[in-house]
């Protein structure tokens, strides 16, 4: 079984057992309520408030791999839900006035996770930093999960619009050159034809992973479209940004892959062009690298 199934399968037989165990106890000594004593308002904003915590729980296990933060902040949601499902119990139980300890299943519960819940969101935020580091060359000014790719872990073409404009802003304000490189791997419809839609798709991320290995901390890089990458190098002359195009290319034509089934041995090229932004705005300049890619592929010393 996958770790995070198993986490999901842990969590609700665990809280499920909790729950089960809570509610025996009460109806051992308590009483089921007539119904005209129900408040049904309490019964539905207190169910209302157990089913998003529930929500909560769902999420963080679906989404988080097995490990000390995810551990705390389930812990610590399985104690509210618990809490919460004993505060809607009671009420259609009625327990009798002189014991007092019952209340504690609802209210002791509750400090525990507020506890649990503080140390996993300050781990959390140390995980968060560790990430951030890592993700420093796919995202520049801001993070917004929803213009990333799915497939490959950087940001798509609207990820790329929205930077470019911030750095157009920011390249003119400072007076700095701003430089861009267009990644196209050649023929990777014969690669998708010939090693299936899975290989490729690998293929396409580990060439993601080796761009990103041969770049600065401070360059952008973004998927634009199917085998296309965009580098964005602030403040970087056209001297450096030629050279680093260079790179780029012998990184794709030096690339060592053989296949996961048949372990063939898979041989890619690029074309690479590089632009400087002058007077244009993003979408003319992004049209400007998509041209010069076209023009460098029908040069005869490119054709293939
Ligand atoms: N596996 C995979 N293939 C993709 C993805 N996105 C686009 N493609 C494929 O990439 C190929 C791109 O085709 P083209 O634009 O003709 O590029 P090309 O075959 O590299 O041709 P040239 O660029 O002219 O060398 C098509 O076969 C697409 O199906 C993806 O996310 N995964």
């Amino acid at each position: 079984m996958k770790k995070r199934a198993f986490l999901q399968t842990y969590y609700s037989y665990g809280l499920a057992i909790a729950i089960g165990i809570g509610l025996l106890i009460i109806s051992v000594w308590g009483d089921l309520k007539p119904t005209v004593e129900i408040s049904w308002l309490d019964v539905f904003s207190e169910g209302g408030m157990v089913i998003l915590a529930l929500f909560w729980l769902a999420l963080l296990l679906r989404s988080r791999p097995a490990g000390r933060v995810t551990q705390l902040l389930a812990l610590g949601l399985c104690a509210i839900v618990f809490s919460w499902s004993m505060d809607v119990a009671d009420e259609f139980i009625r327990m009798p006035s002189t014991l007092i300890w019952h209340n504690w299943l609802e209210s002791l519960p509750i400090p525990i996770a507020l506890v649990l819940l503080s140390i996993g969101i300050y781990h959390w935020h140390q995980e968060e930093i560790a990430i951030s580091a890592q993700m420093v060359k796919r995202e520049r000014y801001f993070r917004e999960h929803r213009l990333f790719d799915k497939l490959i872990p950087v940001g798509g073409a609207a990820y790329l619009k929205k930077q470019l404009k911030l750095s157009l802003a920011e390249s003119k304000k400072l007076q700095q050159p701003l430089a861009l490189i267009a990644v196209d791997l050649d023929n990777f419809n014969m690669i998708n034809r010939r090693y299936g839609a899975e290989e490729s798709d690998h293929i396409l991320q580990l060439i993601c992973q080796l761009l990103l290995l041969n770049l600065r901390d401070e360059d952008l890089i973004c998927r634009l479209a199917g085998d296309r990458f965009v580098v964005l190098l602030h403040n970087t002359s056209e001297n450096e940004a030629q050279q680093m195009s260079m790179d780029l290319q012998n990184a794709v034509a030096s690339f060592a892959y053989r296949t996961r089934e048949h372990h063939q041995r898979v041989f890619l090229s690029a074309t690479v062009v590089t632009t400087m932004a002058r007077t244009d705005d993003s979408d003319s300049l992004i049209k400007r690298l998509n041209l010069e890619i076209s023009k460098t592929r029908q040069q005869p010393s490119n054709a293939i």
